[in-house]
């Protein structure tokens, strides 16, 4: 089985933009939700509308992939299914490796979607030595002293950071040094990598403070709109404008041109 560490994603040496392939996930899904339900051809719209993406970004996208569809017929979603995940590199085994196994450390190893994408998880480790030796997910947790060793007896190039921030540089240091060159970082800091290491960082707090964001300026356009009404400035207005205007007007300001927003921060 062929494992990361000698395969750099082709995606970029392919000269396909970051934005798009940061879309790619998002058609991965929603062509594996048809594909479930033997839909046999996609068009660019609905298949859009699944992604939560703008149609044209959409065949924008494909086009890099070389993948046009067919005319009055869509795109085939079984061969988009085989190119994307081409495209993104699941199409070999990626072992990686969970570091801290507490709260979501072992929520993370038993998240089945993790093998049904082509990750396998190739060991959990922690630096508690009560820890050792107990199965978490059905995979026996393993020292922190031995990470070196198994990162390179199974080839990991993929880490994933799940311990308290103040030693998560240290662990991070410790997975480049053993041959890691990607990293998701669960942990709140923000980490130094040489040149050629990836990181991604996923913050649900900071996905929260984003919502939060959006619930005060949408509570903001309300008591404006009620300011509005009260001042009688809608009921000046034109009949079946003022009244109707003001929530189209917040509907199309609630996204961005295109209408996606993303779910996870770029490291
Ligand atoms: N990104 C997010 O949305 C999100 C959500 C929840 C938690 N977190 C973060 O994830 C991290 C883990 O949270 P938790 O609730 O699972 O904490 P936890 O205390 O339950 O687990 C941390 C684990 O890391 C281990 N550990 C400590 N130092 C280590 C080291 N040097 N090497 C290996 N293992 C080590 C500990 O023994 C423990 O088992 C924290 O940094 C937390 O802030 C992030």
């Amino acid at each position: 089985m062929a494992t990361g560490r000698t395969h750099r994603p082709a995606t970029r040496s392919r000269g396909i933009p970051e934005a798009t392939v940061a879309r790619l996930p998002l058609y991965l899904r929603a062509l594996t939700a048809l594909s479930e339900r033997s839909v046999p051809t996609v068009s660019s719209e609905e298949l859009a509308a699944a992604a939560g993406v703008n149609s044209a970004k959409l065949r924008k996208d494909f086009s890099y992939l070389g993948s046009y569809g067919t005319r009055g017929v869509g795109y085939d979603v079984e061969y988009l299914v085989y190119q994307i995940s081409r495209e993104l590199g699941l199409t070999q085994d990626w072992p990686v490796v969970i570091v801290g196994i507490g709260n979501l450390g072992a929520a993370l190893a038993g998240y089945g979607g993790f093998a049904s994408r082509g990750f396998r998880v190739a060991a959990l480790i922690d630096a508690d030595p009560a820890m050792t030796g107990r199965p978490v997910a059905g995979i026996p947790v393993q020292h922190s002293d031995d990470l070196e060793k198994i990162i390179s007896e199974d080839g990991v190039s993929i880490g994933v950071i799940a311990t308290p921030a103040g030693v998560a540089q240290q662990v991070c240091d410790r997975l480049v040094a053993a041959g890691v060159t990607s990293i998701l970082n669960f942990a709140p800091t923000v980490l130094s990598v040489p040149d050629g290491v990836d990181v991604r960082k996923v913050d649900l707090s900071i996905e929260l403070q984003i919502l939060a964001f959006h619930e005060q300026r949408k509570a903001g356009e309300e008591a404006e709109a009620e300011a509005e009404a009260a001042a009688g400035v809608v009921a000046a207005s034109a009949p079946g404008v003022g009244a109707a205007a003001t929530p189209g007007r917040k509907g199309t300001d609630r996204k961005g041109p295109d209408g996606d927003v993303p779910a996870v921060m770029p490291a």
